[in-house]
């Protein structure tokens, strides 16, 4: 079966009660959000830059770091994937440009 973000969101769960010597996951959470945000912020740049100019393996392993690492900042800030994939489900039903004029008129 396929991997999927529900997959790594659970290991994350689990490796965030491991000792940070064995987790850079713990190590991360210890750390705290703002420590998270950064590295999420990097990731995000690195992952830009891929998108720019990277090759697609380059870009296919910079997104795997920031999928890892927005699923520790979400865990950092106590909000379930599942409130991101609902909100994410809650659009499907409109354009991307509709969803965006929903926001700016509320
Ligand atoms: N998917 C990932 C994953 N992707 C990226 N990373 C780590 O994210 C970091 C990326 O940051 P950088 O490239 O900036 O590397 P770095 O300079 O060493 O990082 P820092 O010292 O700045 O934190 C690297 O250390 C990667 O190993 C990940 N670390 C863990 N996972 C998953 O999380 C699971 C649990 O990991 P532990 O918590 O370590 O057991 C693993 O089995 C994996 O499934």
């Amino acid at each position: 079966m396929a991997f999927t973000l529900d997959d790594l969101d659970r290991i994350i769960s689990e490796r965030a009660s491991a000792d940070a010597k064995e987790s850079y996951t713990r190590a991360l959470l210890d750390a705290g959000s703002v420590r998270c945000a950064k590295k999420l912020g990097e990731e995000g740049v690195e992952a830009a830059l891929a998108t720019a100019s990277g090759t697609k393996v380059e870009l296919a392993a910079e997104a795997a770091d920031v999928l890892y690492h927005l699923l520790v900042a979400l865990k950092a800030r106590d909000v379930p994937l599942s409130d991101v994939m609902e909100l994410l489900q809650r659009r499907t039903g409109q354009s991307g440009h509709a969803e965006k004029a929903s926001r700016i008129n509320h």
